[in-house]
């Protein structure tokens, strides 16, 4: 199957519980391109993982709206849910275990992954050896064995030649290479790169930087929403669409919250914040924070937006279009 991508826009996903609710998207703004590659990142309890089970279509966003390719999440009947999730979209959860059948071999686990999901365009099955050797595990030996009998690394694989047994066009994979060591990560790496480049789009949940670092694209969510973005290693904060954006945890420090801030545009097009004592006194004892010079983005073109850079908290408004990147002061 093509690539496939997504698109979020202010997207609220809901916990309710007896009692109250916990929020944990709170607007997500988000465009995932067919056949990119992307990390999701962010501080524990952030909403990476209940953004990958709205993707999976296993939970309904409460507002806003989200796609997976031409298919409508909040919209989308049961059945059409149920039809993305057997052959759109594959799903590997955290734990590799959870995904496998003990009883099972590699090549078993894979068939049985075909035969509960659905070929695409009703077309025969791909050979689970094409889709083991996509993931590095087409060894004989390996291919015949439970996954007990598999190192930790080469189950993690399994988990994911499993999620992509009824070829999805988009991969969503929860924490793929935790509790691993380093040379079965890069193993894990190499084999969502190969995914990525036999057209498949890969969204992967990680804690670990150096996961992102090897992505081209790392995406980190704070307090539900997209907190900032990476491109090629360098780091962005991105407008939101009510024009916030989150401060890096580097700047927030310096800037705590609650903070009055001055945002002046400059002539150049650039803007700088000016921390004030008070607002009824903020010309006396108001410094200008350094902001460097970068480039911003919109749908992917680079275009520059001069000398130096907002960096503001929740509440501050740009005025500037939605999506914008800034560069953070390094
Ligand atoms: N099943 C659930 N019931 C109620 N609240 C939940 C549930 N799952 C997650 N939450 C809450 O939703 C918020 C987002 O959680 P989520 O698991 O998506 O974050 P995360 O970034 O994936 O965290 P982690 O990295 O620890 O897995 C948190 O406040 C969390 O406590």
């Amino acid at each position: 199957m093509a690539a496939i991508g997504v698109s979020c826009r202010g997207l609220v996903s809901i916990y309710r519980l007896e009692g109250y609710d916990v929020v944990a998207l709170a607007g997500v703004d988000l465009d995932i391109a067919p056949g990119e590659s992307v990390a999701l990142l962010g501080p524990s309890g952030s909403g990476k993982s209940t953004l990958l089970s709205v993707l999976a279509g296993l939970m309904r966003p409460a507002a806003g709206r989200a796609y997976v390719g031409d298919v409508d999440l909040a919209k989308a009947s049961e059945a059409d849910l149920a039809r993305m999730r057997a052959s759109d979209v594959g799903v590997a959860l955290q734990g590799a275990r959870r995904n496998l059948l003990p009883y099972l071999s590699a090549e078993q686990n894979v068939r049985f992954a075909q035969r509960a999901g659905r070929s695409p365009d009703g077309l025969k099955p791909t050979a689970p050896r094409e889709i083991l050797s996509l993931v590095g595990l087409a060894v004989r030996g390996r291919m015949r064995l439970k996954p007990g009998a598999l190192t930790p690394g080469e189950r993690q694989r399994l988990a994911l030649a499993v999620a992509l047994a009824n070829r999805p066009g988009l991969l969503l994979a929860d924490e793929p290479t935790s509790q691993l060591d380093t040379g079965a990560r890069d193993e894990v790496l190499a084999a969502l790169e190969a995914v990525r480049r036999f057209g498949t789009t890969v969204v992967v949940v990680t804690h670990d930087p150096d996961v992102g670092s090897r992505m081209a694209r790392t995406v980190t969510i704070r307090d539900g929403r997209v907190g900032g973005e990476g491109h090629s290693g360098e780091e962005f904060a991105v407008v939101g669409r009510d024009g916030s954006v989150h401060l890096p945890p580097d700047v927030l420090e310096a800037l705590p919250p609650g903070t009055y801030l001055r945002v002046e545009l400059q002539p150049d097009g650039s803007a700088l914040l000016v921390p004030a004592v008070s607002p009824a006194n903020s010309s006396n004892g108001a410094t200008t924070v350094p902001v460097s010079s970068v480039p911003s983005q919109w749908n992917g073109a680079t275009r520059s937006v001069g000398s130096s850079v907002p960096i503001v908290g929740d509440g501050v408004h740009l005025g500037r279009r939605p999506g914008d990147y800034y560069g953070e002061d390094r």
